[in-house]
Parts: structure tokens; sequence; C-alpha cells
């Protein structure tokens, strides 16, 4: 059902501009659509799921991003995180974005199985996961200091057989405020790489 929805709406996907990735790496061979968390009881049951299994608010989230590899479809080493503090964000749509805050978490949820090809792969921290239909993936972006974690770093790999679609839903990080508070850094302990 929400590949089917999507289907009929792809299109080649985009980078926010203001995203943590260097221009010259900012590689997606994808289609995607943004499906609205309220578009149906499909998407309104999978909202309520994603705060069940998270324990965040879901209000000021992003839309679901629907995402299609086909054959050799990959995206590139990127973060999910923002990097507000380094850009230049005059528009409204960033302006909106910057309130909003920043991406705390992402859940990943694989549509499809991929017969070959098309993991998730985090190798700053050695792990990789392999889409399965039915499962999702969730981590968090940033640290307690609210500081983009480098060490999420991830990349889709490319689909050697088969065709993958992955669901994306982003959540913000401002209405988290009083559920994942800031919380002071342990002692020697640092995320900067
Ligand atoms: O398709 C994947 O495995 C990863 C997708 C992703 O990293 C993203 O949409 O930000
Ligand atoms: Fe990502």
């Amino acid at each position: 059902m929400l590949i089917g929805k999507a289907a009929q709406n792809m299109k080649n996907t985009k980078i926010h501009k203001e995203r943590a990735v260097p221009k010259k790496n900012r590689g997606r061979t994808a289609k995607g659509f943004w499906l609205k968390k309220e578009s149906n009881e499909l998407t309104k049951r999978i909202t309520r799921r994603i705060m069940d299994m998270t324990g965040f608010d879901l209000a000021d989230s992003e839309g679901f991003q629907v995402i299609n590899y086909g054959i050799g479809g990959h995206y590139f080493l990127h973060m999910d995180y923002f990097d507000f503090a380094s850009s230049n964000h005059t528009d409204t749509r960033s302006r909106y974005s910057i309130d909003l805050g920043d991406r705390i978490a992402t859940v990943l949820f694989y549509l499809t199985d991929v017969e070959q090809g098309g993991a998730t792969v985090f190798g700053d921290v050695g792990y990789y996961v392999s889409p399965q239909a039915g499962t999702a993936i969730f981590w968090y972006n940033l640290d307690t200091d609210g500081n983009g974690d480098p060490r999420t770093r991830h990349a889709a790999c490319p689909v050697i057989v088969g065709s993958k679609w992955v669901m994306t839903e982003w959540i913000r990080e401002k209405r988290q405020i009083f559920i994942r508070p800031c919380l002071p850094k342990a002692k020697g302990t640092s995320t900067k790489s």
C-alpha cells in the first residue's frame, strides 16, 4: 500500500541543502515521494508505532519519505543531521527547518527484501543492515548535547539485483526538549572524530 501510493508520484530525490554532507559527495540515485503522516489509517498507525517505539513526540516531525532504488541505485556516505551552524539559511524553508530543530533521530523502514546489495552501512562503527521487508532500524543522530554525532555517517550500497524500497522518518529535536533533555557529557567522552 505504501509502495503503491508512492509509486505513482516518485520524483528524483533531492538532498536538503543544509545537510552536513560535502557537496562533492552528494550522490543519491533514487526516486522519492513525501507521504504525509496523516495520509491514511496505515500512516497514522505507523506514526503511533514510532511514538510508542521511540518515546518521541512526532507532532512537528517530517513526513515519511518513501524511496525507491533501482539496480545500481545507492546513496553516498552522509549524515542525516543538518549543519545549521556552518551554513547560511536565509530562505523561509530553511528558517522553518531551523525552528523545528535538528534531526535528533532516524527511523528507517525496509519495505522490500533486496535480492542482492542495498545494505545500509555504518562504516565508522562497523555495522551494516541488509534490507528485509517489514523490519526497521532506529538511531540517534545527535549526542546528548544536541551536537551531530559523526559516527552516524552511513550509506546505502548499490542495489545489484532487485529493487529496494525504504521509508524514512526523521524526528526533529525541539519537541523532544523534555523527553530527551540535554545532558552534560560524561567525563572523558567525546563524539568528535
Ligand atoms: O536507503 C538506505 O538504506 C538509507 C537511506 C538514508 O540513509 C536516508 O534516506 O537518509
Ligand atoms: Fe540517511
